[in-house]
């Protein structure tokens, strides 16, 4: 991990409460006369963080992060050409994993899912790879790529939890004891089964708590307007965001909100991302935690405490796998959208 100079141009629009991290777009601005979208990255001083701090209000579920931490694309891109130059290493790393797979490429075959290839390389994964495919590996990438994970989990997940937990005045740790995070790299590689598509990943909100994404500065990651949907707002190609999904949602009382997004392909153009999941535990129950704070109506499964991590994990990851393409459906089942996802949340 190397550190990058952080511009310092543009409108200031920072988080007081988040010292480096800065605001990019927020539901408490959306509407209003303060517009950022999108303003530079920029680390204000003290007094000018003072001056800002009454200006801006709520909570922060979209955040740019301050890019001194940055992926090791080099890495990342020597690791997916190992893998698609050699399909019996991708066979072995695949083998260690089963249930899913490690390495997934079903955007070769399937023209109407996401075009990207991934790795999911999750903790749990990583603990089934042997000791000969690791090493096998070591000068392919697959070394730095894990060590930028966990060197990323070490230094500044505790931080970023305390940070989002105090944005919403409670403490989010008791939720998080187990680490249940996700390690996952794409390729949106040009030459797929649909090379014109433009649809890189489909709009989507993640499950979990906050995601990380790091891009190898080609565009295509957007985030939708909470304001205005279905518009759609291109996020900085150099930028490191931070954003929230679902459960961060539910446990906040709707305070933050599960921000959607998604990543649109240039045709002949390959964008590399990094992205780490972070979610409650499996056994959490997700219900609002924050008392008297909820600002929205939630179903009736979700306060009687019907809905765990574990479980909605399964119920959302269906709909991403078939998304993706690596998962067929059963004859007659029908994957539902994000509307029946907010159906079940909301009531
Ligand atoms: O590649 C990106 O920039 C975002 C990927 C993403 O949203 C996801 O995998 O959930
Ligand atoms: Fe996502």
């Amino acid at each position: 991990m190397h550190d990058v100079a952080i511009p310092s141009r543009g409108k200031p629009c920072i988080y007081p409460r988040f010292p480096y991290l800065l605001r990019w777009h927020s539901r408490a601005e959306s509407g209003n006369s303060h517009t950022c979208s999108p303003c530079f990255p920029y680390l204000p001083s003290s007094m000018e963080a003072q001056e800002l701090t009454s200006h801006v209000a709520g909570m922060d579920d979209l955040v740019l992060l301050d890019s001194t931490v940055t992926a090791p694309f080099n890495s990342i891109r020597q690791l997916f050409d190992h893998l698609r130059a050699h399909p019996e290493i991708a066979d072995a790393l695949n083998a260690t994993y089963p249930s899913r797979g490690v390495f997934k490429t079903a955007a070769f075959k399937n023209g109407q899912s996401d075009q990207k290839l991934t790795i999911d390389i999750s903790p749990n994964r990583l603990a089934r790879v042997p000791a000969d495919l690791h090493s096998s590996l070591a000068s392919h990438g697959f070394t730095e790529v894990t060590k930028f994970f966990s060197e990323l989990t070490a230094k500044h997940l505790d931080h970023l939890l305390s940070m989002l937990g105090s944005a919403i005045g409670t403490d989010l740790f008791p939720l998080h004891r187990s680490r249940n995070i996700n390690f996952r790299l794409c390729d949106y590689t040009p030459d797929t089964a649909a090379p014109q598509s433009e649809n890189g990943c489909g709009a989507h909100r993640d499950y979990g708590t906050f995601s990380i994404i790091f891009q190898d500065g080609t565009a295509g990651l957007e985030i939708e307007d909470a304001s205005r949907p279905g518009e759609w707002l291109p996020v900085p190609a150099d930028k490191v965001v931070m954003l929230c999904g679902w459960s961060a949602f539910i446990v906040s009382g709707g305070e933050l909100r599960a921000v959607r997004h998604r990543v649109r392909r240039q045709p002949g153009v390959r964008r590399l991302s990094a992205v780490l999941f972070v979610a409650p535990d499996l056994d959490v129950t997700l219900q609002p935690i924050t008392s008297g704070k909820t600002t929205v109506r939630f179903s009736p499964d979700v306060l009687q405490g019907k809905v765990n991590v574990g479980w909605f994990k399964e119920f959302m990851g269906k709909r991403w796998r078939w998304r993706e393409g690596n998962a067929q459906l059963e004859d007659g089942e029908v994957v539902s959208q994000d509307e029946d996802i907010e159906k079940l949340i909301l009531g």
